[in-house]
């Protein structure tokens, strides 16, 4: 049968064909035909070799030195050729018996001896997929056009390894930290954020054939996989660990981001998006961790209003300090801002004598000004990340709290606590909304940022909140006016668990 082969084809048959006449035996031998389609530096077999990081040289020697190896006999002329049809057709919809075709082919035909030209850096499956016309105009489903239309190129190969290595990484630090946020902060909102990102960065690299990430693998040849830098098998702390792995992620994506540019402008503004969240991920995270260490133990927070308070502030905080009451928040709503500003820095002196925390209501520049430890925020007043900018990276900064997005948000942003309420009506401030103890114990079931319960809450009532799920509570009214002050808020403490 008359085959319709390529020049270079029915060249390299003739190679071999004359090797097979020239050792004696007439046998055709695998390395006599690849040795034939590898003769020309310039084609399409050498080629492949070269995209795919074989070095042309060392290949073409093993085929001709390599006294140990297997050298099997080819298939007939008849297989050889109706395989590369095959793979012809599958691959480019083209049955014609071209050189690349026959190469493909003849890798295939013996699994030994495939293994053998591993072991000199040949890769099939690269191989194969930079024959893959689908490979190179692969889109994901919900997009209308195309991601990326290109020519086969080693260029391809290249970036789609470091994608892929990446990959791994990013997927590998995704993975410890969701064992953090699980198991060592308990927080659901954190652990579903880490899933999330997960989930959109295994959607943006779907942008890249799987098949192309898999073929330009090549752990083997990873000059870097025994390569280990010092530190590397040491941590202190599971804190520690998520630490490493954060910025691990940040790395790995900031590297899919830049390689995966070769591949088109979405692949990388996606990954964008995943690794500016992987930094907020990294605040809400380790600064959660050195806030729950300054409130770990902070119960009872009492919300202090001049004019409420039946006794002078400064006999109310030491008051109520000596009783239990751990933070205090300055909470003026109608004074001047020098009126406010010296409230401010006289309360900064009493709190620091009585060695509780203190916290200035609504202002972080006036936070900042006295030296106050931190700032609370509703969610009519400065987002976090503007307060952040005012008050410093070690300032505290809470947030209230009335629905299930708003605690999310809150812990994303990087909140160190927040308010969660109101719980019942307060004497204090009026509310026609009250998310009640349902909220209480959606929030103790969330998130173990530090949450404190607060709007209406009593001796009499605090025992609700205890039994919802929260241990923390803030108050005003029970506290501002009482005549005795120590003994509620040590009863306070009391219920609260001490
Ligand atoms: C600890 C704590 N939680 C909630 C609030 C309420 O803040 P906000 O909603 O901004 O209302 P005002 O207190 O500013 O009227 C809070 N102050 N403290
Ligand atoms: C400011 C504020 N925000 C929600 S409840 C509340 C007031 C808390 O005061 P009280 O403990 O007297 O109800
Ligand atoms: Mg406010």
């Amino acid at each position: 049968m008359k085959h319709d082969l390529s020049p270079a084809v029915e060249r390299a048959r003739d190679a071999a064909l004359g090797a097979a006449d020239r050792n004696g035996t007439g046998v055709v031998r695998l390395t006599d035909w690849l040795l034939g389609l590898l003769e020309e530096d310039e084609g399409k077999p050498a080629s492949l070799l070269e995209r795919t990081g074989a070095d042309l040289a060392d290949v073409r020697a093993a085929l001709g030195d390599r006294g140990d190896w297997l050298h099997p006999p080819a298939p007939s002329e008849y297989t050889i050729y109706a395989a590369a049809r095959e793979r012809g057709l599958v691959l480019r919809g083209d049955p014609a018996l071209t050189s690349e075709f026959v190469f493909l082919a003849l890798l295939n035909a013996d699994a030994g001896f495939r293994d053998q030209l591993a072991g000199v850096g040949v890769r099939v499956d690269a191989i194969e997929a930079l024959l893959d016309a689908k490979l190179y105009v692969a889109a994901p489903a919900d997009d209308a056009e195309p991601v990326f239309v290109v020519p086969e190129s080693t260029e391809h190969i290249d970036a789609a390894r470091v994608v892929d290595a990446n990959l791994n990484r990013a997927r590998e630090a995704f993975r410890v930290l969701d064992d953090y946020c699980r198991f060592v902060l308990d927080d659901r909102v954190l652990t579903e954020e880490v899933k999330a990102m997960r989930h959109d960065l295994a959607a943006a690299s779907a942008r890249i054939p799987p098949a192309l990430l898999l073929a330009a693998r090549n752990t083997p040849g990873d000059v870097g996989t025994d390569v280990t830098a010092g530190g590397e098998y040491a941590r202190e702390s599971p804190s520690q660990v998520a630490a490493v792995n954060l910025k691990r992620a940040q790395e790995a994506l900031r590297s899919i981001e830049e390689y995966g540019k070769v591949f088109g402008p979405e692949l990388g503004r996606a990954v964008e998006a995943v690794r500016y969240r992987a930094y907020t991920l990294e605040r809400a995270v380790l600064a959660g961790a050195t806030a729950r260490g300054r409130l770990a133990g902070a119960k009872l927070y009492v919300l202090l209003t001049g004019a409420q308070c039946v006794s002078s502030l400064d006999f109310t905080i030491a008051e109520a300090a000596a009783g239990g009451a751990q933070v205090f928040q300055l909470r003026e709503k109608t004074m001047t801002d020098r009126e406010l500003i010296d409230r401010a820095e006289r309360m900064r002196r009493w709190t620091r004598d009585a060695g509780v925390l203190y916290i200035v209501n609504d202002r972080p520049d006036v936070a900042r000004l006295v030296g106050a430890d931190g700032v609370h925020l509703g969610q009519d007043d400065l987002p976090v990340a503007a307060a952040r900018r005012i008050v410093g990276p070690d300032a505290l900064i809470g947030v209230s709290t009335h629905t299930p997005e708003q605690v999310r948000r809150a812990v994303l942003d990087g909140a160190d606590y927040i308010g969660v309420g109101p719980t019942f009506p307060s004497r204090t401030k009026e509310f026609d909304h009250f998310p009640g103890l349902d909220f209480v114990r959606f929030v103790a079931a969330e998130t173990s940022l530090p949450a404190f319960a607060l709007g209406g809450i009593n001796l009499s009532n605090a025992g609700q909140v205890v039994e919802a799920g929260l241990t923390r509570v803030a108050v005003s009214s029970a506290i501002a006016e009482e005549d005795e002050p120590q003994p509620v808020a040590a009863r306070f403490r009391q219920i609260l668990g001490g």
